[in-house]
């Protein structure tokens, strides 16, 4: 019976993590295989697969009749149906790499800077499978505050909004959004647009540049962990240039000495980025005045907070 929530059972998140991260289920989403012709369509060792699919056999994720392997109702449910309250889908792989990269604290905290790793498409899938599903239950009221007096069409400029948990639903609030992410990311990503979705991808790096324009609103989700106290007050001073004045910055993140989840969420910044990290309300606070903003706000919404800041004109 598979059971990713045992807390005893890392092993199980460990195999089902790889086996979805290189691509066992989603073949077996496709049709059942045999041994050899899976070993052949993912170019894999044949002892060490057969090893991975009888461990996945004992979990209850595969089933092994007439010489071939397919993927059990549960597995299916779990992996692949997103109408199910039980689905995990690729956000597993995301839990995955968190772990394979928590793994390393030991030698990060000798060298203070990640392991060098290379993300294939799979890892952003997901990755923004993860985004998604922990951006579904707070994104409408994040939506409300954000918006908050703010006319019907406004501007919006979505930094690092490429996995589109509030691009859309900005977007749905009659917003005409700008999302500016990661080339990789708008590449995935602008294929998901819906016709009429009144949102444009910009890909760039926003510790070069920041999209110009004139903008009512920018919404920083979850980007500001990723960065330290150089790079966001930089980051807040390019966004000030392309705000109209009285514009607004939204900051969304776990603060320090607030949020439950910041210290822990902060080694998880620390074994996956260079300088990111949680930051105190008071650093948010300075950063912003340096860049031009003023009249700061916090709101917590379900454990994180959103830091609203305006344009001092
Ligand atoms: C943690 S995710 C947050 C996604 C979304 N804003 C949310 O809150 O659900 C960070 C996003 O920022 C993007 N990002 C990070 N650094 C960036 C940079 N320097 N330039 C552009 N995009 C960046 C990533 O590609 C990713 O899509």
């Amino acid at each position: 019976m598979p059971n990713l929530t045992n807390p005893v059972a890392p092993q199980e998140l460990l195999v089902v993590g790889a086996a979805l991260q290189t691509g066992i289920f989603d073949i077996l989403k496709q049709g059942s295989c045999s041994l050899e012709e899976l070993a052949k369509k993912l170019d894999f060792d044949l002892r060490a697969l057969w090893t991975v699919n009888e461990s996945l056999v004992s979990l209850g994720y595969l089933q092994f009749n007439s010489d071939k392997y397919s993927l059990t109702s549960e597995a299916e449910e779990i992996l692949f149906n997103e109408q199910s309250d039980k689905y995990v889908g690729y956000s597993l792989i995301h839990t995955f790499n968190v772990i394979k990269a928590w793994t390393t604290i030991p030698e990060v905290l000798k060298t203070g800077a990640p392991l060098e790793r290379v993300r294939d498409q799979q890892d952003i899938k997901g990755f923004m499978a993860a985004m998604k599903k922990s951006a579904k239950e707070t994104s409408d009221d994040i939506i409300t505050i954000c918006l908050r007096d703010l006319p019907i069409g406004s501007k919006v400029l979505d930094l690092g909004g490429g996995p589109l948990n509030y691009a859309r639903p900005f977007a749905a609030a009659g917003a005409e959004v700008t999302v500016q992410d990661k080339p990789e990311v708008c590449e995935v990503m602008e294929k998901n647009l819906l016709e009429n979705e009144r949102i444009k991808f910009v890909p760039g790096d926003f510790t070069e540049e920041v999209i110009e324009g004139q903008f009512d609103l920018a919404f920083l989700g979850n980007i500001c962990h990723i960065y330290g106290p150089e790079g966001n007050t930089l980051l807040f001073k390019r966004v000030h240039k392309v705000l109209k004045p009285n514009g607004r910055i939204a900051i969304l993140d776990f603060v320090r000495g607030v949020s439950k989840r910041a210290e822990l969420f902060a080694v998880n910044m620390l074994v996956n980025t260079q300088t990111g990290g949680t930051w105190t309300l008071q650093q948010y606070t300075d950063w912003l005045k340096q860049a031009g903003f003023d009249d700061i706000q916090m709101h917590d919404i379900a454990g994180r907070q959103i830091i609203l800041a305006r344009v001092i004109t």
